[in-house]
């Protein structure tokens, strides 16, 4: 009970920095571990009681609303005990309703007082007796589709707009689940069968990708801890991130510049396609971000890498016009594509922070074309599903400079499984699917 106590103590001290703003969740989660040495087997529990809280929020705080009384002003700390009692209770069958109510009880006598435990017992006893309220009561479709699936209400309200109320209802669900873990085998130095042997020596659970060549999914074990990893023969990337490096088409011996490079999946992905020739010159922001781009690079034992701490908007101050044969901008962007993996960030956002995206992602569009030689291939990716960050900078970027166009022949360079979501010079894809990260590709060329 003491253990499991703690596990529940640790979930509560994230989710109240993450409600703080404080820092994203995977790296408190980390903190949490390493700092107060969570067991092994424990890991699994405080990552369940964490994310599964987060990504619920919005429906916890419906299910315990009718049980607060007005006079009950909650401090932050209870608000989330309850959160993730109610979640333990709701979603987690393992778990006895007793169980979870007697720690929840436990641990609020321990961080407030009597009253705060009473009332604490109150309000999860009565859930308890009564159940939670039925989210039927929710009359207006969208309205209930924000909080049954935990999405701020003008988040649901855009995409039901832009992709249609079926496939945003399939995209707000699959948010909710958890990720499979996939990487990228480095084809420099081995190929997946020998991976494979590698992995499967450790207990590790594969399969080979249906969708990528060189990708494969995890479905037991982390592959960060693998003999493969630490050799240098594996990328954890997932699986539309891997598609980039597939729309650029590189070839050997040529010049590639990657705008926005940390920390270095796609430049890696790049280098490993150029077979150690050409060049792939990859800049980011800040020195520490530049720093594991390199670090990735020497793992991989990949030499043809060259990285730079730049704004890119400046590029045009360090780099001759026209001197790259293909460019990747994967832009900073609100990251919608990928939030079953950051659930804090569903709350984090607003509509201002898309159009503040937008400008930033037009600026950087703008100076790096120059960079690029006449017939060169320019790819903008986003890990998000906003039409804003997306056709819309496509679009208004073609209108501003007519010597681009779109590249229709994308599809040709895509693997076989992706050709269907190619549209005309681009690609969308939903994290519904094939179960990977929602991602947008456009590619463009020079004339
Ligand atoms: C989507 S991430 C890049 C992920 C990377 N391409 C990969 O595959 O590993 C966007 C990156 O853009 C960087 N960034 C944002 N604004 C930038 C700017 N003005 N110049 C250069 N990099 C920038 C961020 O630091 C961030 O690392």
């Amino acid at each position: 009970m003491g253990q499991q106590n703690n596990v529940r103590e640790g979930a509560l001290r994230i989710l109240d920095q993450i409600e703080k703003n404080q820092a994203y969740s995977n790296l408190l989660l980390n903190s949490e571990i390493n700092k107060n040495q969570i067991d092994r087997k424990d890991i699994g529990l405080l990552t369940e009681l964490v994310y599964g809280t987060l990504q619920r929020r919005m429906t916890l705080d419906y299910y315990m609303e009718p049980f607060l009384k007005k006079a009950h002003k909650l401090e932050p700390w209870v608000k989330q005990l309850l959160r993730l009692t109610i979640y333990q209770m709701v979603y987690l069958d393992k778990i006895p309703d007793r169980a979870a109510i007697f720690e929840a009880v436990e641990i609020a006598k321990k961080r407030g007082h009597k009253g705060i435990a009473s009332m604490v017992n109150g309000v999860l006893r009565s859930i308890q007796r009564q159940g939670v309220p039925s989210l039927e009561a929710i009359s207006d479709p969208a309205h209930r589709l924000s909080i049954r699936t935990s999405h701020p209400l003008w988040l649901v309200e855009r995409w039901i707009d832009q992709l249609g109320y079926d496939r945003a209802k399939e995209m707000c669900e699959l948010n909710l689940t958890a990720p499979l873990q996939t990487a990228r085998i480095n084809t420099t130095k081995t190929d997946w069968k020998a991976c494979f042997k590698m992995l499967e020596e450790e207990g590790y659970q594969v399969e080979r990708s249906s969708v990528i060549p060189e990708a494969i999914r995890c479905f037991k074990g982390n592959l960060a801890n693998s003999t493969a990893f630490k050799k240098g023969l594996l990328t954890i990337q997932d699986e539309s991130s891997m598609i980039v490096a597939y729309a650029l088409g590189v070839k050997q011996d040529e010049m590639v510049l990657d705008a926005c490079a940390a920390p270095g999946g796609k430049t890696t992905h790049i280098a490993e396609k150029l077979e150690q020739t050409g060049q792939v010159i990859s800049l980011d922001l800040h020195e520490h971000k530049v720093k594991l781009i390199a670090q990735n690079a020497k793992r991989l034992g990949l030499e043809n890498i060259e990285t730079k701490a730049l704004d890119s908007r400046k590029a045009g101050e360090h780099f001759p016009e026209e001197c790259f044969d293909r460019i990747l901008l994967d832009a900073p962007c609100s990251g919608f594509g990928v939030m079953r993996r950051k659930p804090d960030m569903k709350y984090r956002k607003n509509e201002q922070d898309v159009q503040h995206l937008q400008r930033i992602q037009l600026e950087l569009l703008n100076s790096v074309a120059p960079l690029l030689k006449k017939g060169g291939i320019l790819v903008y990716s986003t890990c998000t599903v906003d039409e804003a960050e997306n056709a819309s900078v496509i679009k208004t970027f073609l209108n501003e400079n007519k010597n681009f166009i779109g590249d229709h022949t994308l599809a040709e360079r895509l693997p076989d499984a992706i050709t269907a979501l190619c549209d005309e010079f681009s690609l969308q894809i939903l994290p519904q699917d094939f179960g990977s990260d929602g991602f947008y590709i456009a590619a463009l060329k020079k004339t």
